[in-house]
Formats: structure tokens, C-alpha cells, sequence
């Protein structure tokens, strides 16, 4: 198959050819190192059992890389004029669809639809079929693309993502580290998360202001069994990491409203161990998975 060529200068001659510049607004920031393409494709070890969801076409380079390994791509694409750029340069390709639209109906929630393709794309793979995304993400929605994608039925197997540097060092953070939030615990609660590669500015046409990192999440089945409710449990570890400066009594307090007294908290941050000085940002996530289990039992038995 022909590649195409991925230099400033090649990007920059095919979009002003089409009358086009890169819009700031949606983190058109292309790679521009074919190397580094590689390298994402092939850290996902994609097969042809994969569907792999990327979002964010541009002019489709990666798309071609993901279409040769992968057993289907789905693609989405912001922007009409580099969906149509794309669309011509992929027609050829069989296992390419290429969706034109806000991959996100809103912080929370994927566009309609999206999942539903992913899932008869899985069906007509067969029963090996697994689920990644594979994506340069544009960086004002990568945090919710990626929660909200492990939200989903199915949630994805694996996911290969390019991100700023600072959310990649707040995704693999540990506790007691001024990264750790609820966005590590919430990854980190299902996924083993590494970084694949640091990327400077200079990669990319035009060049961001930010250092950027490749990522990789691995799903861990058991680990995410383990949650339980996840809509409960996400939501309670993002009102624990609410007020980062307050001790977690606090924030407790605060998170169980109108839903559990002072004693009852009292109760169960004493049966886990946490004393009055505890703070969020000190607990391992499997802390986290026993205290947030412990408050919805207390919950549920008040
Ligand atoms: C960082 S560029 C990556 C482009 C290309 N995949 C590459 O690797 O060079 C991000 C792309 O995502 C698109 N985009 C931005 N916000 C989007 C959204 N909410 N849904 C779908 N695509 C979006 C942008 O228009 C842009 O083409």
C-alpha cells in the first residue's frame, strides 16, 4: 500500500493545497515522524482479531498504519475538510470507516452510536475479537475520551494514546505523588498504565506549546470486576480528591451528604484505618476500592 509521505513541509503542501491550516482549536497538531506512527501502531501488537476505535483522523496517516494491522478501524474526524482529505485517501481500504463528527456528545458521554458499531464490528470479527483505541488524541478531550471509554460495554482491551506529557504523569501517578488524583485511581483501578515514550514539541506540525507522551492502558479484567459499581466508585473517588488541601474525613463527610451521618463515617473510616489526619492523595487504590466498597455497604444498610 502507499503510505503517504508525513513531513512539515508534505502537511503543510497538502492542507494549503485544499485551501486548509491546522485549527488550533481542535489540537490539529500532526505527527510528522513516520517512526513515531509506527510506534504507536505497534505498541497496541494489533492483530486482525482488533477493532480499533481511533479519534481524530486528520489526513488519515495513522489510519493507514491501523488499517493494514488491525481487522477493522473506525475513525472520527471533527473536521469536515480533513474528514473529506481523509476520506480520499482511505477509500480504497475495506476495513475503514470513517465517521465525520464530535467523537463526545458531551464530557461524560461518547457520540450516539459509537459503541453500537464497535460492538457488530466485534460480532463480525468473531468471538476472539478485541476492542483498542488507537489514537494521536487531540488534548482538550483526551481525559474524557478516555474515562468515559472505560465506562462502556465493551470497555476497550487495550488503549494506545498520545497525550501532554502533564496528563500522562497524572494517569501513572502514584500516591503521595502532587499528580495522584482521581483520574490515577480511576485508570489505575482497572488498567496497567506505562509510558511507551516522552515526545518533544518538534514532532509535530505545528508544534505545541506542551511536552507530549505516548501511553499505553492495558484492561485488567479481574481488577475491574473488582470495582463492582463503577459509576459508584468513580464518582465517590472524584468527590474524595474534591477539596485536595481538606483531610479525607472531610471530604467524606462532604461526598456522603444527606446519605450518611458524621458517626457512620466515623465507623467506617476507623474499621479501614484511616485516622483523622488521613488525605485522599495518601491512599493506594486499593484503599480507595475498600473504602469506597465499605461507604456504599454503610450506604446500603442505613
Ligand atoms: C492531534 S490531531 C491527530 C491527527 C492524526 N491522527 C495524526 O496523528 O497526525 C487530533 C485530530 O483530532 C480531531 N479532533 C479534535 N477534536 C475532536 C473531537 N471532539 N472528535 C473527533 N475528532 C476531533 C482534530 O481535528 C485533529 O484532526
Amino acid at each position: 500500500m502507499n503510505q503517504p509521505r508525513q513531513t512539515a513541509t508534505y502537511l503543510s503542501k497538502r492542507l494549503t493545497a485544499a485551501g486548509l491550516r491546522p485549527v488550533s482549536k481542535y489540537g490539529q497538531n500532526f505527527l510528522i515522524d513516520l517512526n513515531l506512527i509506527d510506534l504507536i501502531a505497534n505498541s497496541a501488537n494489533l492483530t486482525k482479531s482488533d477493532v480499533v476505535l481511533e479519534i481524530g483522523t486528520g489526513v488519515g496517516s495513522l489510519t493507514s498504519r491501523l488499517s493494514d494491522a488491525a481487522g477493522a478501524v473506525l475513525t472520527v474526524e471533527i473536521d469536515k475538510n480533513l474528514h473529506q482529505l481523509a476520506t480520499e485517501e482511505l477509500e480504497h481500504r475495506d476495513n475503514v470507516k470513517l465517521i465525520q463528527g464530535d467523537a463526545l456528545r458531551n464530557k461524560n458521554a461518547l457520540r450516539p452510536g459509537l459503541m453500537e458499531m464497535i460492538r457488530e464490528a466485534k460480532e463480525q470479527i468473531g468471538p476472539d475479537a478485541r476492542f483498542q483505541l488507537v489514537a494521536n488524541l487531540p488534548y482538550n478531550v483526551a481525559t474524557p475520551i478516555i474515562s468515559t471509554l472505560l465506562h462502556q460495554t465493551p470497555p476497550p482491551d487495550g488503549m494506545v494514546v498520545t497525550i501532554q506529557k502533564e496528563l500522562g504523569d497524572r494517569m501513572a501517578a502514584e500516591p503521595g505523588n502532587k499528580d495522584y488524583g482521581a483520574l490515577s485511581v480511576w485508570l489505575q483501578s482497572q488498567c496497567d498504565v506505562e509510558v511507551v515514550r516522552m515526545l518533544g514539541p518538534k514532532v509535530f506540525w505545528p508544534r505545541p506549546k506542551v511536552d507530549s507522551a505516548i501511553i499505553r492502558l492495558t484492561l485488567n479484567k479481574e481488577k475491574r470486576e473488582a470495582i463492582g459499581d463503577l459509576t459508584y466508585f468513580h464518582q465517590t473517588v472524584r468527590a474524595l480528591f474534591f477539596h485536595r488541601r481538606k483531610f479525607l474525613r472531610s471530604n467524606v463527610i462532604s461526598a456522603m451528604k444527606n446519605r450518611l451521618t458524621k458517626e457512620q463515617i466515623d465507623e467506617v473510616l476507623t474499621a479501614q484505618g484511616h485516622g483523622e489526619t488521613a488525605r485522599s492523595e495518601c491512599l493506594s487504590v486499593q484503599q480507595f476500592l475498600d473504602l469506597v466498597h465499605a461507604l456504599q455497604a454503610a450506604e446500603q444498610a442505613a
